[in-house]
C-alpha cells in the first residue's frame, strides 16, 4: 500500500504548533486547514492532465487541464470538516461527498450514520479527509461505503496516523493511498494516538468537556 509521510518543513512546523497543549480552537482550526491544503498538493501530484488549445493574450497556445470527471472530497463527520476548507482552497471546483462515521468511545467500533455522495462515484478520485487515523475502524467503514458506491480510486489525507491503524487499513484495503503529516508512535489504551493531537473533533468544534470546578 502507498503510505506517504509528507515531511515538508511547512507541514512539520504547522503540525508542531498543533501539538501544543492549550491551543485555541481558532488556531487549531486554521492549522488543520493549512496542513490539509499542503497534503492535498502532495496527494494530487500524480493527477493526469490533457492538453488543450486555447487563445492566449499573445495568440494560440497549448495548456494543461486535469483529465476526466475529477475529484470528490470526502470529509468524515465531524472532524474531517476541519480540513475541508484547505482542500477546497486547492481544488475549488471539487464535488464534496459527506460521510458520517463516529467511533464508539468504549468499544472503539465505528458507527456509520450518514452518507450523501456525489454522482458518478465510479469515475471520480475520492479524497477522504479526516484528521486522525487511529484504529482505522472509521476509515475502513468509509472506504467500504465508497467502494459500495462504485469508487475505484481512493486516497486518504490525515494529519496524524497510528502504525496500528496503518497495518489494519493495509490488510483491509491495500489498494488505497494514505498521505499523512506524521506516522506517530502508537495508540494508548483508550485508542488515542500518542503523541497525537488529542481529540481533534473537540478541538476543531470547541466542544471539549472541561472538568467541573466545584
Ligand atoms: O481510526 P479510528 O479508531 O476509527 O478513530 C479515528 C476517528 O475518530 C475521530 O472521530 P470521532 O469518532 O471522535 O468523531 P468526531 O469527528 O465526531 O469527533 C477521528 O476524527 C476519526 O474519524
Ligand atoms: O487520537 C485520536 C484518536 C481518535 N480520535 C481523535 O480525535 N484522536
Ligand atoms: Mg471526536
Amino acid at each position: 500500500m502507498k503510505i506517504v509521510e509528507v515531511s515538508h518543513p511547512l507541514i512539520q512546523h504547522k503540525l508542531g504548533l498543533m501539538r501544543r497543549a492549550g491551543i485555541s480552537t481558532k488556531e487549531f482550526r486554521e492549522l488543520a486547514s493549512e496542513v490539509a491544503a499542503l497534503l492535498t498538493y502532495e496527494a494530487t501530484k500524480d493527477l493526469e492532465t490533457v492538453e488543450e488549445r486555447i487563445h492566449g493574450w499573445a495568440g494560440p497556445l497549448n495548456v494543461h487541464r486535469i483529465k476526466g470527471k475529477k475529484i470528490t472530497i470526502v470529509p468524515i463527520l465531524r472532524a474531517g470538516l476541519g480540513m475541508l476548507p484547505g482542500v477546497l482552497d486547492m481544488i475549488p471546483s471539487a464535488k464534496v461527498s459527506v460521510v458520517g462515521v463516529q467511533r464508539d468511545e468504549k468499544t472503539l467500533q465505528p458507527i456509520a450514520y450518514y452518507e450523501k455522495l456525489s454522482g458518478r462515484m465510479d469515475e471520480r478520485i475520492a479524497l477522504i479527509v479526516d484528521p486522525m487515523l487511529a484504529t482505522a475502524g472509521t476509515l475502513i467503514a468509509a472506504v467500504d461505503m465508497l467502494k459500495a458506491a462504485g469508487c475505484k480510486r481512493i486516497k486518504g489525507l490525515f494529519l496524524v496516523a497510528a502504525p496500528e491503524g496503518l497495518a489494519r487499513i493495509e490488510a483491509a484495503h491495500p489498494d488505497i493511498e494514505i498521505y499523512t503529516a506524521s506516522v506517530d508512535e502508537r495508540l494508548n489504551e483508550h485508542g488515542y494516538i500518542l503523541p497525537g493531537l488529542g481529540d481533534a473533533g473537540d478541538k476543531i468544534f470547541g466542544t471539549k468537556q472541561l472538568p467541573a470546578t466545584h
